[in-house]
């Protein structure tokens, strides 16, 4: 079996929330990307954005995720940027299972979304993010799960389907 359990996702989609949930039923370390890199650079992603650019926290992402990769026993909930990347994904997927959570866009917007850089200003972007990462969310995942109940149905069926592909 794989050493890792990858979630990648929407933001907003609860990566953050279900890895948790997931990191207490099986044991695993939790690791938040978006954490990882606010502890690299010392400062919030927001600040990152905002004083640095997207592509210098790109870079920083990258860095992390190849750090984070070689490490095992983990659940990493990744950043909703992770896939756009094909470094992260082949370095992610080496020691990992990687798993779409997928979460309808109207539940998303329904959340307080204001420290997510990219839909800060206006939320209603997340309909062009989806439609250009949708692809790459399903080429990457091993397999979709949906949050579209409470979260831990979603960790649930997370491992009803890591048990289905390990047995
Ligand atoms: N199934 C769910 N039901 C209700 N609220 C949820 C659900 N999944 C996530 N949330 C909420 O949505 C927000 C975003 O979740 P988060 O885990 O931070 O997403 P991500 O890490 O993918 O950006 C959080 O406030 C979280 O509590
Ligand atoms: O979708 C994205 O490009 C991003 C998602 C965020 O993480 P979440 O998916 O946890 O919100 C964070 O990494 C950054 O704001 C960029
Ligand atoms: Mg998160």
């Amino acid at each position: 079996m794989k050493n890792n359990i990858v979630l990648i996702g929407m933001p907003g989609s609860g990566k953050s929330t279900v890895g948790k949930i997931l990191a207490e039923k099986t044991g695993l370390f939790f690791v938040d990307l978006d954490a990882v890199i606010e502890n690299m650079a010392k400062k919030s992603i927001p600040q990152i954005f905002s004083e640095d650019g997207e592509p210098a926290f790109r870079d920083l992402e990258q860095k992390c995720v190849e750090e984070v990769s070689a490490q095992s026993r983990q659940v990493i909930a990744t950043g909703g940027g992770v896939i756009l990347r094909e470094a992260n994904m082949k370095a992610l997927s080496q020691n990992g299972l990687i798993i779409f959570l997928d979460r309808p866009v109207s539940d998303i917007l329904g959340e307080n979304l204001s420290e997510r850089p990219l839909l800060a200003d206006d939320a209603t972007r997340i309909h062009r993010l989806y439609d250009e990462r949708i692809r790459l969310y399903r080429r990457y995942g091993k397999f979709t799960v949906e949050n579209n109940s409470a979260p831990e149905e979603a960790a649930e069926k997370i491992l009803d389907a890591i048990r289905e592909v390990t047995k």
